[in-house]
């Protein structure tokens, strides 16, 4: 559960979650205040992603690029303060199971090369947990070729 008071200098010197992709697989989120905070980045721009009563935003996360070697891409997104009111979200992250393997499927590099490393799920992990919240710099080290 993420929550973020709300702040007076919302817009030039505090930030909500900065910049980046999600390390799951798939997430599952839910805005619960009707406050606008999420915001994606595409072709370099940011757009916000209004709150909808009821329901979900699901977001693609590395796994999930990592594991289609790249034909589904991680989208990145951050989370920007309000100046009056408090926002709550909710974010459901799912992942393989320790014990599994993170890289490109099989059926898929058959045909194909492979641009991703393939690590097991405790070894992602921790290049997870070994980066900063920001940016795409998981899935940079995850590239075979960067
Ligand atoms: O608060 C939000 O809308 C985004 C939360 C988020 O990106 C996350 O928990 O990874
Ligand atoms: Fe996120």
């Amino acid at each position: 559960m993420n929550y973020y008071p709300p702040c007076a200098n919302a817009h030039d010197k505090v930030v909500g979650l900065t910049p980046h992709s999600d390390a799951a697989g798939l997430t599952l989120l839910l805005q619960v205040s009707p406050v606008a905070g999420l915001q994606i980045r595409r072709n370099g721009k940011w757009f916000p992603v209004m709150p909808l009563s009821g329901a979900l935003v699901v977001n693609i996360g590395y796994i999930l690029e990592i594991l289609t070697n790249g034909r589904y891409k991680s989208i990145e997104h951050k989370a920007v303060i309000n100046a009056k009111e408090e926002r709550i979200s909710i974010a459901a992250f799912h992942s393989p199971s320790l014990g599994k393997t993170v890289g490109p499927l099989a059926e898929i590099v058959d045909k194909e090369t492979p641009l991703f490393k393939s690590l097991s799920m405790q070894e992602y992990a921790k290049l997870v947990f070994s980066q900063k919240l920001n940016g795409k710099s998981i899935i940079e080290l995850m590239k075979l070729n960067p």
